[in-house]
C-alpha cells in the first residue's frame, strides 16, 4: 500500500511548492492563533493557490468558533477540515465538508471509544496530545497503543521525523502519516531536504511491504 503523507503547518507558498515537489499528498494550514504555524485567511489563500492539482488542502482548527471556520472556508479553497480540539461530532458535521478528527492519545478515553462517537468523520488522526491540548509539539506516543482491527482510515501523527518514520510505519501500517515540526528548520519554516528525506523513508517502507511478482 502507498502510505499517504500530509505535511502540516505550511505558512508560505514556497514551502507549499517544495512539499508538493517532494511528493506529499496533502498540506495542512493551521488556523489556530497560538500556534507558531498560525496563518490568516489572506495568507492561506496565497498558499492554497500555490498547491498543484491533486494535492489536498487541509484546514486545521482547534476549538474555533463555527463562524471563524465558515469565514475561512468562504475565502480559502479547503478540501478537508481537521479538528484538533474538543469539538463535538455535531459541530464537526455542521460544515458539510469532509473532516478528520484528531484523537488525543493522552486523553482519558480509549481510541476506539473516542472514534465510535464520530460516525461522520472520514478519518482519524492519532496524535500524542491530551484532551483539549494542542498538537505540533514534536512528541510521539507509544506506537504499541495503535488500535488494530478498526475499519476506518487512521493517520499517524506526533513526533514523526525522517529518522523514525520508517519504523513508525512498519509498526502501525497507517493509512497516512502527518508531520509538522519534524520537517522544519525552525517553527513554521519547512526544510525542503527534510521533507524529501521524510517522504523517501515512507516510500522505502511502502516498497518493503509491496509484494513483488513471482
Ligand atoms: O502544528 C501545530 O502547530 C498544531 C497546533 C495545534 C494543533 C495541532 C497542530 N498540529 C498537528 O499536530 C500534529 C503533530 O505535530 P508534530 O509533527 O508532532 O509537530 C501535526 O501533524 C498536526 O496535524
Amino acid at each position: 500500500m502507498r502510505t499517504r503523507i500530509k505535511i502540516c503547518g505550511i505558512t508560505c507558498a514556497e514551502d507549499a511548492r517544495a512539499a508538493a515537489q517532494a511528493g506529499c499528498d496533502a498540506i495542512g494550514l493551521v488556523f489556530y492563533d497560538r500556534s507558531p504555524r498560525a496563518i490568516d485567511a489572506a495568507r492561506a489563500l496565497t498558499v492554497a493557490r500555490a498547491v498543484p492539482p491533486f494535492v489536498t488542502r487541509v484546514g486545521l482548527f482547534m476549538d474555533a468558533d463555527a463562524e471563524q471556520v465558515r469565514q475561512v472556508m468562504a475565502h480559502v479553497p479547503l478540501d478537508v477540515l481537521q479538528f484538533h480540539g474538543s469539538e463535538p461530532p455535531d459541530y464537526c458535521e455542521s460544515f458539510g465538508c469532509t473532516y478528520l478528527k484528531a484523537v488525543p492519545m493522552a486523553g482519558p478515553e480509549t481510541p476506539d471509544a473516542f472514534m465510535g462517537r464520530y460516525v461522520g468523520a472520514q478519518g482519524f488522526l492519532l496524535d500524542s496530545h491530551g484532551a483539549g491540548q494542542a498538537g505540533g509539539t514534536g512528541q510521539a506516543f507509544d506506537w504499541g497503543r495503535w488500535p488494530t482491527g478498526i475499519q476506518r482510515s487512521l493517520v499517524l501523527a506526533g513526533g514523526l521525523h525522517p529518522d523514525n518514520v520508517a519504523e513508525a510505519v512498519r509498526q502501525t501500517r497507517p493509512w497516512a502519516v502527518d508531520v509538522s515540526s519534524g520537517v522544519e528548520s525552525s517553527p513554521g519554516v519547512k526544510d525542503a531536504r527534510r521533507m524529501i528525506r521524510f517522504i523517501s523513508e515512507v516510500r522505502r517502507v511502502d516498497r518493503e511491504q509491496t509484494p513483488t511478482d513471482a
